[in-house]
């Protein structure tokens, strides 16, 4: 597996036909953790890779008839460094961008962690989330205008009371798809042709295969 965690043995093992990778950006102790385990545990079946740097969730969904694998990566620590290991964003098909809405900091901080983002991700989508609203209903009244200014998708959720928690996520997931499919960005284009090349070639060597390609995004 490379660092992006984008591998043919993946697909394979989950029996995938797409697989999309989401990070998961903001401070220490917004509450990036508890939102992924609120999302994974309603009802979904999460397997959790863990090591000391960051949290790899393996999720599978089915859209319009097909399975996707998603990788959610979550990290523990780096963030205290206001940046983050270049193998973090890799590949990467979305990000949710997380702050808290009780500590007005997190806040203040998006801007670095979205400038940071767009250096090496110029193009994913990106979904902005203001967490823990259960703490205090009225801040939903109050304007986080970052998002706005940005032309970011903006949520008010909780991770302890579940409030939106599924809606981002199915989002960022829906996002993700699309991402991968229609971006013009040059390396994600050289990616796909790559993946094609490897798919095309496979072809050829079983030709005893009848599966057609169709309804492949990839297959044109
Ligand atoms: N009231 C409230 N507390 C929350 C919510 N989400 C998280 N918390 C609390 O905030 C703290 C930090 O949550 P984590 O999910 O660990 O935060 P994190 O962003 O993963 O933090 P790091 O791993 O250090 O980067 C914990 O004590 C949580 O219980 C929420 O929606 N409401
Ligand atoms: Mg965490």
């Amino acid at each position: 597996m490379d660092a992006g965690g984008i591998s043919d043995l993946d697909l394979e093992k989950y029996d995938a036909d797409e697989q999309v990778k989401i990070i998961c950006l903001g401070d220490s102790a917004v509450g990036k953790s508890k939102l992924m385990e609120r999302f994974l545990m309603d009802g979904y079946r999460p397997q959790q890779l863990s090591t000391y740097a960051l949290t790899l969730y393996k999720y599978t969904t089915t859209i319009n008839g097909q399975t996707i694998l998603v990788d959610f990566w979550d990290t523990a620590g780096q963030e205290r460094f206001q940046s983050m290991h270049p193998s973090y964003y890799h590949k990467s098909h979305a990000c949710i961008m997380v702050f808290d809405v009780q500590r007005k900091i997190t806040y203040k901080n998006l801007p670095n962690w979205y400038k940071e983002l767009r250096e090496y991700r110029p193009e994913i989508p990106c979904l902005v989330v203001a967490n823990k609203i259960d703490a205090d209903i009225k801040v939903t009244q109050k304007s986080f205008n970052f998002a706005k200014k940005q032309g970011l998708p903006f949520y008010f959720v909780s991770a302890a009371d579940g409030t939106n928690v599924v809606k981002v996520f199915k989002d960022a997931i829906q996002m993700a798809l699309s991402y991968k499919k229609n971006s013009n960005d040059f390396m994600d284009e050289v990616m796909r042709e790559l993946e094609n090349f490897d798919l095309e070639s496979k072809e050829e060597t079983s030709d005893k295969e009848e599966e057609t390609q169709e309804g492949k995004p990839d297959s044109a």
